[in-house]
């Protein structure tokens, strides 16, 4: 039987390659008046929109039908003010696009030399990520820059897409950039992408495409487990994981990432669990953060539900609903690591 979904996977995976190269070279010449401060306070970047207009193009031409979730939007850069920006955009983009085939790659997802869109073709595919999602049918998520304060930073930060169906994640890939290949082996450098089909199995590969290797959580005992943190305390709270650490006697300092490199990192074995507890009351979770992640890292033999153990619920919409916070671990980490949440909850609650 061949792999299902497997070339929704191949084009994700040229996608995110794609978009991968596009933000390493936006790091590399990033000036300040290339960053805009969306209404929420959040940075986004040329590279962020840029990103999204790569996967989106390449999403149109694979799949015509597909609604995509994306979480950026052009109405910016149609403004006058956004003139400047719109067109390193265009140019960042057309770049991406543009350049030679690579492994796995090709023509007919509008790729290649002389495959040039025009400002209001980007500008659309920019646009076509404003489904809203919802329990039934096909549609696939972007974030073109996961942690993009970890981007600016020169850290972590992740390309994100996933295809989801009837509500559940079939495909996740996500591909990280400055992620070490293998953080025991720095010789090795930096830049993977994470890919897991649902029912399929997890794997890293390279950024150039090849090599693909199964990555799978291994056994962690009790007295071996450490955390894995946002670095931004505004994200999660890093309070709350000091307690569940305390409560289940971890001594190992937490390992602090942005984005959803931190699912990366667990499904191969660096880090135990994923810990995600809001700060915010209002603040709901975006499917965009959490799809890719949580195929992935289920596919590498784990488990993710919110601090009540519930499943993540991707029907409700371009978010999770109300935020329960998320935990990802490997099987017996996750049923201690849940433990502990809860008693934390509670004594939490008693407070109140
Ligand atoms: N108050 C908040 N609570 C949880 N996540 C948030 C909050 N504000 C922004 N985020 C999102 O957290 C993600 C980064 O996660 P991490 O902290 O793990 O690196 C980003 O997608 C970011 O959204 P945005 O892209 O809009 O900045
Ligand atoms: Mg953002
Ligand atoms: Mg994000
Ligand atoms: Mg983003």
């Amino acid at each position: 039987m061949s792999l299902p979904y497997a070339t929704e996977k191949q084009v994700a995976v040229a996608a995110v390659r794609r978009a991968c190269h596009l933000t390493a070279s936006v790091f590399n010449k990033l000036v300040k008046n290339e960053t805009l401060t969306k209404g929420d306070k959040s940075p986004v970047t040329v590279g962020d929109y840029a990103a999204q207009a790569v996967i989106s193009t390449i999403l149109y031409h694979a799949f015509p039908a597909d609604p995509i979730v994306g979480e950026e939007n052009a109405a910016k850069l149609r403004e006058e003010s956004g003139a400047s920006m719109r067109d390193r955009i265009v140019e960042l983009a057309n770049e991406a696009l543009t350049s030679e085939l690579g492994l796995g790659d090709n023509v007919e997802w509008g790729i290649g030399p002389g495959q040039e869109k025009t400002a209001e073709q980007l500008l659309d595919a920019i646009d076509r990520g404003n489904h809203p999602g919802g329990r039934l049918g096909r549609m696939w998520t972007i974030d073109p820059i996961d942690g993009t304060k970890g981007f600016l930073r020169g850290e972590q930060y992740a390309v994100c897409v996933s295809l989801i169906v009837d509500a559940q994640v079939q495909l996740g890939v996500i591909g990280c950039p400055n992620l070490p290949v293998d953080a025991a082996q720095p010789d090795l450098g930096r830049g993977v992408i994470f890919a897991a089909v649902k029912g399929h199995g997890a794997e890293q590969i390279m950024l150039s495409g090849a090599n693909p290797t199964p990555v799978k959580i291994p056994d962690i005992s009790p007295a071996e487990i450490n955390f894995l943190e946002s670095v931004e305390a505004a994200h999660s709270s890093h309070s709350f994981n000091d307690r569940v650490a305390s409560l289940l006697g971890v001594t190992r300092s937490p390992i602090r990432m942005d984005s959803q490199a931190k699912y990366g990192c667990l499904a191969r074995g660096e880090g135990a669990a994923y810990l995600r507890m809001p700060t915010d009351p209002n603040y709901q979770e975006k499917i965009w953060d959490h799809a890719p992640g949580s195929v992935l890292v289920e596919e590498a033999g784990g488990v993710v539900t919110d601090s009540r153990g519930q499943p993540l619920d991707f029907g409700l919409g371009r978010t999770l609903g109300e935020n329960f916070g998320v935990v990802a671990a490997g099987k017996d980490v996750h049923a201690r690591v849940l433990d502990a949440v809860q008693k934390s909850r509670q004594e939490e609650k008693a407070k109140v």
